[in-house]
């Protein structure tokens, strides 16, 4: 799949501003990004429901809505309604069957964890389980390329694990899975690819571990009653003073200069600090720090 130069405005609303990226059959990429930050807009270009008004998009070398009418296509959306007075066993029967795959229904309810609800109606399912039918009928055609918006959204824990556990089959099959979430741990977990947009733009694009490198912060955590707010936040390096817990004397300080910090919290003559803690700044960390210096 290529993305070249796209640009998209609702209006005066500039959703998208520029976005390049190829994805390579077998990936799983994982879309993240704040609120607005273009994310829906660009999968909705990228399925042919919206166009492009500057740039390129092709998927398998064709148009996406010809790519989507040649069945090579799966999609779950967040807002996708589903018909309600059909057995769950009916509806995915009867999108298996367009896709030539009518045989296959049980396999596909198997996949989607939906086994043992087959002849409940739609209308009687719970809001994870009618994400699960949503996920059976996006794979209902074996698509060569699957997006999924928010897929784990209302899946309990054991659902959520097979869900990926599918996920990560069918990329080893060679089937590649663009996923937008707000769940980064799921992102870091089961991506092997993470782009972030903010502001109709991508400001990160990788695996997790390169754009975790991207950032050197680290964080501190310690107790000492004799410390303030302000003599800290003029250690050398300090990004930021966490004075949260400091009523009980707990500090948190991210710095870009570990050493530097922690020279001068001890070479202060400063006693009594204890249960000092040092970590690694977190993938979560990393995309607030890209994705906040916007007004949005
Ligand atoms: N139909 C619309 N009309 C006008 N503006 C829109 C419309 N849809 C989206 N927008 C605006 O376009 C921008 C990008 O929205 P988009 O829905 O693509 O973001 P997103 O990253 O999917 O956000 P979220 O995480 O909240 O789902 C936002 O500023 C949004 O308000």
């Amino acid at each position: 799949m290529s993305i070249r130069d796209v640009a998209f405005s609702y209006g005066k609303v500039r959703a998208l501003a520029g976005v390049t990226l190829d994805i390579r059959a077998g990936e799983i990429v994982a879309l993240l990004g704040p609120n607005g930050a273009g994310k829906s807009t660009l999968t909705h270009i990228m399925l042919g429901l919206l166009s492009p008004q500057a740039g390129r998009v092709s998927l398998f070398g064709a148009s996406p809505e010809d790519a989507v009418a040649q069945g090579r296509v799966g999609v779950m959306l967040q807002d996708t309604g589903l018909m309600r007075y059909v057995t769950v066993r009916e509806l995915v029967g009867l999108v298996a069957a367009q896709y030539g795959r009518a045989a296959g229904t049980g396999d596909i309810l198997h996949e989607a964890g939906l086994t043992g609800l087959e002849t409940r109606r739609v209308s009687r399912l719970s809001g994870g389980q009618r994400q699960r039918v949503k996920f059976a009928l996006a794979i209902a055609g074996d698509p060569e390329l699957l997006f999924l918006d928010e897929p784990t959204a209302a899946l309990d824990v054991q659902a959520r694990h097979a869900f990926w556990r599918d996920i990560l089959a069918r990329a080893g099959r060679g089937r590649t899975i663009v996923f937008a979430t707000h769940y980064i741990e799921e992102a870091e977990a089961y991506a092997n690819r993470i782009v972030v947009l903010r502001d109709g733009k991508v400001v990160a694009d990788g695996p997790a571990r390169q754009i975790m490198t991207r950032v050197s912060d680290v964080t501190i955590r310690f107790s000492t009653r004799e410390a303030k707010e302000e003599e800290l936040a003029k250690l050398p390096g300090i990004v930021r003073v966490d004075a949260g817990g400091a009523a009980a004397g707990h500090w948190e300080l991210v710095t870009s200069d570990q050493d530097a910090t922690l020279d001068a919290l001890y070479g202060a003559g400063r006693s009594g600090i204890s249960g000092l803690e040092i970590s690694r700044t977190s993938l979560e960390d990393v995309l607030l720090a890209l994705t906040k210096e916007t007004g949005q």
